[in-house]
């Protein structure tokens, strides 16, 4: 088994034939790749010719993701993981569990533990479900001040940004609720972007969707493909479990992943349609990338790597939308090929936002001379993205245990610097199907990253790499994030080196990538042949919940409660130009 095998398969959960997941540990590797590649193959071939008729697209798995430092210092590598300080970060001591199976119409959810004891990493399940949407089921409509129902707490604005979502409350003390939010937020309260998408009114609720098939699951939800009935639109629905959220402490990440999705507009980040909850869940109705993860896409390539102009193309991309975040004023963090997914034209689609990180304030972009243009030559200027987001600095220990960066270790504070780090690790990883610092054990991988050099395979069929591009990586991967590039001036530091001369930014999204998924056959009508999908083992929506364990503490205890943790969760819908 590789050492990427590894990495990934640290936790596997299969599809059982009854559609519920079951765990399995390093043991049973192997079995739970052949079952990813089954049916929901199938499905998804037949999904991306849906969806390439439909300008739409995919799906795959999960995987681990977040740890925690021993110690915010590099002598904690030895010392107690639980002892960490930052409040976000007291999710990462819980034990790892199974997302609970849920229903998108139903509020009742049957919690489920995989048993295993991660103190340190989110393990990452390789496997998925695919289910079938059933019987119609009352409309637990979306609570929304944007809802009808509720509008008379609305000032009506398209653009208003707090849209603080109520419940069981008169409209009195709602008031009073929505108020006192708006106080909390602040003044660095985002606004939305006008420009070309339009934030209004929820215009759906869970009953709108019926499931497909499960696309894969994190800590505290699962990502399903559903179909909108009135419109048969397919849509990937994260459906996040507000009592996981509470009891891992979560639930600020599900704001930030809402927050980020929802005010972001870019061909390389992943679309927001609609965000809306019920009693027991959030809702974030986003676009279906088709062509499924790129780390699975990296898998089935030879060698499970790129060359290197194709790489060149996948990490462009992902410049491209670091430039787009860090203009906004958010940190991603948490950047690998897992959470790269494919739009079936294949180009890339930035997804899971809640390790990410916003600043409370945000600087404006600045135009700079160019490091590297010539006193000589014409000057060259460039957008210096840093400025938007230079000051904020934020400490918890958040990433991929392969992908985390020095500053992150030493728990000394860290910047947008580190999407930068993580764009060097995704470049080698791409680049020689491992990651530079990878040791035995975490300590041994903390250690290297801290203090030993990117070195470059020499073994004889090593890849052939150019030095330009081992000069781009050896500069992304500087310990001191202040020598680092991309601490000058952001993205464009990165897109300045001369490996990417020939990259014509302003068309990348025009430029045809390695890897365009492949399509699914058509019946004698030419329309997707789906009568496969008959064999799959499907899940009645209405039913699900009739497997449900008790949730440990009633969610409709907190409507009482001043401080609902889900008050201001936007319920909205987004329309976007091409709607
Ligand atoms: N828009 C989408 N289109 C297709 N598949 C998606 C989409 N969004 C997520 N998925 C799939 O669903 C899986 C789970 O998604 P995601 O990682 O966002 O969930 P999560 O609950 O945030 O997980 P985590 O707890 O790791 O943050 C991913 O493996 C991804 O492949």
């Amino acid at each position: 088994m590789s050492t990427m095998d590894v990495r990934r398969n640290e936790e596997n959960t299969n599809v059982a034939s009854t559609g519920q997941f079951t765990a399995e540990k390093d043991g049973n590797q192997e079995s739970s790749k052949s079952s990813v590649s089954s049916k929901p193959s199938k499905i998804r071939s037949f999904m991306r010719l849906y969806f390439k008729e439909n300008k739409k697209f995919t799906f795959s798995k999960k995987k681990n993701k977040e740890l925690r430092p021993s110690n915010p210092s590099e002598a904690a590598l030895q010392s107690d993981p639980q002892k960490a300080s930052a409040e976000e970060d007291k999710e990462y001591i819980n034990k790892e569990e199974n997302a609970p199976n849920m229903d998108l119409a139903s509020s009742t959810s049957p919690m489920g533990s995989t048993g295993l004891d991660s103190l340190y990493v989110k393990k990452r399940d390789l496997k998925k479900s695919f289910f079938k949407g059933g019987k119609k089921k009352k409309d637990p409509s979306a609570k929304s001040i944007f809802n009808p129902q509720h509008r008379s707490q609305s000032n009506g604005s398209e653009n208003q940004t707090r849209n603080t979502t109520v419940n069981n409350i008169n409209p009195a003390e709602e008031g009073r609720k929505v108020v006192s939010q708006k106080k909390k937020m602040g003044s660095n309260a985002r606004k939305y972007s006008s420009n070309s998408v339009k934030i209004g009114n929820v215009e759906v609720g869970p009953s709108s969707f019926e499931k497909v098939f499960l696309l894969g699951k994190g800590g505290v939800g699962r990502v399903y493909l559903v179909r909108e009935k009135k419109t048969t639109r397919f849509f990937a629905m994260k459906v996040l479990n507000k009592q996981e959220m509470i009891k891992r402490n979560k639930i600020k990440r599900a704001f930030a992943e809402q927050e980020i999705l929802a005010t972001s507009n870019h061909p390389f980040i992943v679309t927001l349609y609609h965000s809306f909850q019920s009693d027991e869940y959030l809702y974030l109705c986003m676009e279906y990338c088709m062509g499924g993860e790129f780390f699975r896409a990296l898998q089935r390539r030879p060698g499970r790597c790129l060359a290197e102009h194709e790489a060149k193309f996948y990490i462009a991309e992902v410049t491209a939308a670091l430039e787009y975040l860090h203009l906004m004023g958010f940190i991603y963090r948490d950047l690998k090929p897992e959470n790269i997914l494919l739009h079936e034209s294949g180009h890339i689609m930035l997804s899971d936002f809640d390790l990410s990180k916003q600043s409370g304030s945000i600087g404006s972009p600045t135009v700079i001379q160019a490091r590297n243009s010539s006193p000589s030559s014409q000057s060259t200027y460039a957008l210096d993205t840093k400025s938007c987001i230079a000051n904020f600095r934020t400490n918890s220990f958040v990433g991929t245990e392969e992908y985390i960066a020095p500053e992150v270790i030493k728990g000394c504070g860290h910047t947008s610097a580190v999407d930068w780090w993580t764009l060097g690790i995704l470049f080698y990883e791409m680049l020689y199907a491992t990651t530079p610092f990878k040791g035995k054990n975490r300590n041994m991988t903390f250690s290297n990253i801290l203090h030993r050099e990117v070195v470059f395979p020499e073994y004889s069929n090593a890849p052939s790499i150019s030095s330009l591009c081992k000069s781009l990586i050896r500069k992304l991967l500087l310990k001191d994030e202040n020598d680092r590039l991309g601490s000058q001036a952001g993205a464009s530091d990165v897109k300045l080196h001369p490996f990417f001369k020939n990259v014509q930014w302003a068309l990348l999204r025009h430029t045809e990538p390695p890897i365009i998924p492949r399509l699914a056959p058509t019946d004698e009508s030419g329309n997707p042949n789906i009568a496969h999908l008959k064999e799959s083992k499907s899940l009645d929506i209405t039913s699900s919940a009739q497997n449900s364990q008790t949730v440990e503490v009633p969610l409709s205890n907190l409507k009482d409660q001043e401080d609902d943790p889900f008050l201001s969760f936007n319920s909205v819908t987004v329309h976007h130009d091409w709607d």
